[in-house]
């Protein structure tokens, strides 16, 4: 894959100088600073302002023509009368247009503007925030340019032909020319070395995220990968990368201070060391079968970058990432991003928030289980003609999961959890939103002779590592954790997900359920609710197990929907994907805001509560 990221870009600013430079001479208008024109502007303003004021202090020319002022103050009177009946006039029309529209909308109509408003908001926000590159007056039009061809009788495939491959894999997708999907990694073009290691683990033939993802991300267009949980994203977005540093690295070898040429963003630690492993794994591979080694960084908080000092020192590929310890290791200047032309955001609804201050391009790759419409449409303005691959409605659960949802009264949660463990062998999660709870779960069940672990953010990293690894290996069978170990982690078999305390948040829902039922096979989340759950909450569990087909205990049924009476829209919220509520009333949005405004009570001195 070759890339030539210095001369794709556009730059605005640069071409608006070259056709200054175009103008005909006789034309010529000296060209003003919009700053320089803005001081003009206030310095004429304040020149009519000082002459008007000088002729308001002449009071002699007042006595001078005394009768002309009060004629034509009378005529003023008259004028302005005039004006003032129009302008009421009009504002009663206008008045009454609206209202005439306002009556004959429909609530659906009054949500969708609602909604609409509520997204624009926060699409203005979050540009403001990110988009410093667009202050720099760059934007870039077209994709990244990569030497990768899918084979000839791929390319010449018909159109028709790609949808219906895509149609039978279930496979939505949306962009501008996009690549045509490739049933085989074979002819994906992808190493042997790694095909091999991959058959291996079982992975034969790529998943439908793969199969449209992979294709997409080789030809170097930017990417919105939606897919259920354990559908195989990882490799998705890893593969690409590994090629891109692959190729680079045999063209001219890395050194010190070289590098990386791709980033890889995680929202946990977790995330980032799985991701991290699967990387040296598959060019661990490519290593062993005679290609170049590639140096990949696990940047992370809680660990020492120390231990990675002859990574660094050599030149590095690939940087796998959690965002702040990436930030600091770019204030100090330990790497940068110079050459790096491929950036992709693992659960990126997570990530969307943040921005980096350089103008080289790059492919950017989003991927997700949960990808509300709101993070969507933000994306696809900030990226560069960019693919959609969606398999799945965002935000859906997975089918492999069997979801049972029982009502257990607070005070009888911890006996009931364990008849439940009885469920299933092990290895089974057990989720807590609280990290008090966490620990009370774990000591009930050690108590009760369970072989149980915890992770939660007040673990240190060590203590979570250790957690990880023990359960991952089969030496404990129970892992109690809280929100840290719901999105993206891959355990092996998990056999039962137990969801002891329901989180707010539908998505957060689904990720954990999604621990299990990975990569084909079928498992089972058990959910405990009470009068603790929120009813909104609870509509929107009702409505993500109808749309799954599963089964509706009497009591979720029993919920109503206050928008089937109001005769509101029922479409589900942009903002979470949650079914049960539209965005005026979202959870995560209020969550938000609630963070947003806590953080600017600290950052105005307030301190808070
Ligand atoms: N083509 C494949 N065939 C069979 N198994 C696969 C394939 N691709 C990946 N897998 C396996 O499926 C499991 C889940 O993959 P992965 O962790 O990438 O899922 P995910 O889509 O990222 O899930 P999540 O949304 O929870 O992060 C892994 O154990 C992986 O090795």
């Amino acid at each position: 894959m070759t890339s030539e990221p210095p001369t794709r870009g556009r730059r605005v600013d640069e071409d608006e100088e070259m056709y200054k430079l175009d103008d005909g001479v006789d034309d010529y208008v000296p060209y003003v600073p919009v700053k320089q024109q803005r001081m003009q502007r206030l310095q004429k303003l304040a020149s009519t302002r000082g002459a008007r004021l000088d002729s308001g202090q002449n009071s002699e020319q007042e006595t001078v023509e005394p009768k002309f002022d009060e004629e034509k103050e009378e005529e003023r009177r008259v004028e302005r009368a005039r004006l003032e009946r129009t302008l009421l006039l009009e504002a009663q029309q206008v008045q009454a247009k609206k209202a005439l529209e306002d009556a004959s909308k429909t609530n659906d109509d009054k949500a969708a503007e609602e909604e609409s408003e509520i997204l624009a908001a926060i699409a203005s926000r979050r540009k403001l925030a990110s988009d410093l590159e667009l202050a720099k007056g760059i934007q870039y039009t077209n994709s990244l340019k990569t030497s990768w061809r899918p084979p000839r009788y791929i390319r010449e495939r018909s159109e028709q032909k790609n949808a219906a491959i895509r149609e039978k894999h279930q496979i939505l997708v949306e962009g501008d020319d996009v690549p045509p999907p490739i049933e085989t990694f074979a002819e994906m073009k992808i190493p042997p070395a790694i095909i091999k290691h991959m058959k291996t683990n079982r992975i034969i033939s790529p998943t439908p995220i793969q199969l449209q993802g992979i294709p997409t991300a080789f030809s170097g267009r930017d990417m919105i990968g939606i897919a259920f949980t354990g559908s195989g994203k990882t490799l998705a977005f890893c593969l690409p990368v590994i090629m891109m540093a692959l190729e680079a690295e045999t063209k001219i070898p890395f050194i010190r201070g070289e590098g990386p040429v791709g980033v890889i963003l995680c929202p946990s630690r977790e995330l980032a060391t799985q991701t991290y492993e699967n990387i040296l794994a598959w060019t661990g591979a490519l290593e062993r079968d005679g290609h170049p080694q590639l140096r990949t960084l696990l940047c992370i908080g809680g660990i020492s970058m120390a231990d990675q000092g002859h990574t660094l020192g050599q030149g590095i590929h690939i940087v796998v990432a959690t965002p702040g310890r990436l930030i600091d290791m770019l204030e100090k200047k330990k790497f940068n991003f110079d050459s790096c032309q491929y950036m992709c955001m693992d659960e990126a609804d997570r990530m969307i928030d943040l921005g980096f201050e350089d103008d080289s391009q790059r492919q950017t790759l989003l991927f997700s289980a949960t990808m509300p419409r709101k993070i969507q449409d933000f994306a696809q303005q900030s990226l560069v003609r960019p693919v959609l691959v969606n398999v799945g409605r965002a935000g859906a659960a997975n089918l492999d999961v069997l979801q049972v949802v029982e009502y257990v009264k607070q005070e009888a949660k911890m006996v009931y959890l364990l008849e439940c463990l009885q469920k299933t062998p092990p290895p089974v999660i057990v989720f807590s939103e609280n990290k008090n709870e966490v620990d009370d779960i774990q000591e009930y069940l050690l108590l009760k002779g369970v072989e149980a672990v915890a992770i939660h953010g007040s673990k240190t990293q060590e203590e979570r590592q250790y957690a990880i690894k023990a359960f991952k290996s089969g030496k404990k069978d129970v892992m109690v954790a809280s929100g840290v170990a719901s999105k993206g982690l891959d355990f092996n078999d998990i056999q039962h997900v137990i969801i002891f305390t329901m989180p707010k948040e539908i998505e957060d829902y689904v990720h954990q359920i999604g621990r299990t039922g990975r990569s084909g096979k079928t498992g089972i989340a058990t959910t405990f609710v009470n009068m603790n759950t929120a009813e909104q909450t609870l509509l929107d569990l009702k409505y993500l197990l109808m749309e799954a087909g599963q089964k509706v205990p009497a009591f979720l049924q029993s919920v109503e929907d206050p928008r089937i009476a109001q005769g509101g829209s029922l479409k589900g919220c942009a903002v979470c994907g949650g079914l049960g509520h539209t965005v005026a009333n979202c959870p995560k949005l209020e969550d938000t805001q609630r963070r947003t405004m806590a953080a600017h009570r600290v950052n105005d001195g307030g301190g808070g509560y």
